[in-house]
């Protein structure tokens, strides 16, 4: 038994901080859900963020049902500016890019309307979601270039891929 014993490491802090991404250029912008007498709402983008330098060109709505994954995508000109509207997502990433200093380096993190925030993927990072919720949940995705229906930036794995070093 004494072998199967693990002490907790610190895993956050008396703010409830979220921690910087580990992988180069991802970017992770927190907001607030206000409350209003109707619901609530929160702000998903603002220029001012700073999170982008190229102007957003489009904006796209994904659904994915209880269990369901998406993944693994990579977008070699494409930049992912992704906001969950509803649910709770897992996300991963890794790091694809040879010249980066974080290159082969994997995140997981969760993602919620509970705890809304605004997560910028930049070109070169595998990506993949998993519905964690036990109902549909749901991600606007802004993208810094229009999708091209003729020739779509969009590169992909299997979710089991041997590539990648992370199961859902
Ligand atoms: C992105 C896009 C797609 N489509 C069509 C093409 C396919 O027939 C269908 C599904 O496209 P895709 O498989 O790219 O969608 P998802 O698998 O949900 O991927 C999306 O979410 C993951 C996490 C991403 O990283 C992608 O950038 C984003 O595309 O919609 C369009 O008609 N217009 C569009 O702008």
């Amino acid at each position: 038994m004494q072998d199967e014993v693990k002490k907790d490491q610190q895993s956050t802090d008396s703010e409830w901080s979220l921690p910087e991404s580990i992988i180069d250029g991802v970017l992770f912008r927190e907001t607030k859900n206000i409350i209003t007498g109707n619901g609530t709402t929160s702000e998903g983008y603002r220029e001012d963020w700073n999170l982008h330098s190229d102007p957003i060109k489009q904006i796209i709505q994904v659904t994915l049902r209880p269990g369901a994954i998406s993944a693994w995508h990579m977008h070699r000109l494409q930049k992912d500016h992704v906001f969950v509207i509803l649910g709770t997502f897992k996300l991963a990433m890794y790091d694809g890019r040879p010249q980066s200093p974080t290159y082969q380096k994997l995140e997981v993190r969760n993602l919620s309307n509970l705890r809304p925030g605004a997560l910028v993927i930049p070109p070169g990072i595998w990506h993949g979601f998993k519905n964690l919720s036990h109902q549909e949940s749901i991600f606007i995705n802004y993208f810094d270039r229009a999708y091209q229906y003729s020739d779509p930036d969009e590169y992909r794995l299997p979710p089991d891929t041997t590539e990648i070093p992370f199961t859902f």
